[in-house]
């Protein structure tokens, strides 16, 4: 089981210590939709390059133009981007052919998403990869809830969750067995991440010693 660290509304520095602090518990790194609006494709790269070991996500969010982002986020080294659910079968597919050619990764975020049928739609895409996401606005209203599994639970995906996830919150999360967790405020407005991170690290790998 994976913790993917994300990266929100942080300064590059802020980001780059962050990384350094917790290094030794994350599996993924992902650079946020806001830290790429801020930095760009340049920060990926430098990402990328200071840390070849780690999987990179790019939370591109992207919503059209599908292959053309594609293109940008892995040019820049990213091993996973991300593409909503919400947007059209053609962006999502132009992704995965664009993904096959650099042997990379789409992950279909299923924000907003609560019909079965989109979901029968992805994985009549090929989709394989999906994300349990509830939004950092939505958040006010509800954080992340064991709940929301059932929207996947009858397909084949690999599973990624993420939503204000915490060390309160994670035990429950843990039961359903995700592929990934994804923890971004916990870890990042902690006054030690690398301390949050190492605990939610030790609580992962005991459930997966257990199961
Ligand atoms: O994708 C995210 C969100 O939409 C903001 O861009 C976050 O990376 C994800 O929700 C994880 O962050 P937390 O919810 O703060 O754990």
């Amino acid at each position: 089981m994976n913790l993917q660290l994300a990266l929100d509304r942080l300064t590059k520095e802020e980001c780059l210590r962050i990384i350094d602090e917790t290094r030794e518990s994350i599996d993924w790194i992902e650079v946020g939709t806001s830290v790429i609006k801020e930095y760009g494709m340049a920060f990926v790269r430098e990402v990328k390059k200071a840390y070849p070991e780690k999987v990179i996500v790019t939370d591109m969010k992207t919503m059209d133009a599908g292959g053309h982002e594609a293109i940008q986020a892995f040019e820049a080294g990213a091993d996973i981007t991300t593409v909503m659910a919400l947007s059209s079968d053609l962006t999502i597919s132009d992704m995965m052919k664009v993904a096959k050619e650099y042997n990379t990764r789409i992950m279909v975020d299923l924000l907003e998403v609560s019909n079965p049928e989109r979901i029968k739609e992805l994985e009549k895409l090929g989709v394989d990869l999906v994300s349990l996401h509830i939004g950092k606005d939505k958040q006010r209203e509800g954080k992340f809830d064991v709940s929301h599994f059932a929207l996947v639970e009858d397909f084949p995906f690999e599973v990624t969750v993420a939503g204000g996830i915490d060390l309160g919150t994670l035990p429950d999360v843990l039961e359903k067995a995700p592929n990934t967790v994804i923890v971004g405020s916990a870890i990042t407005k902690a006054e030690k991440p690398g301390e949050v991170a190492a605990e939610m690290k030790r609580l992962m790998n005991e459930f997966a010693n257990k199961n």
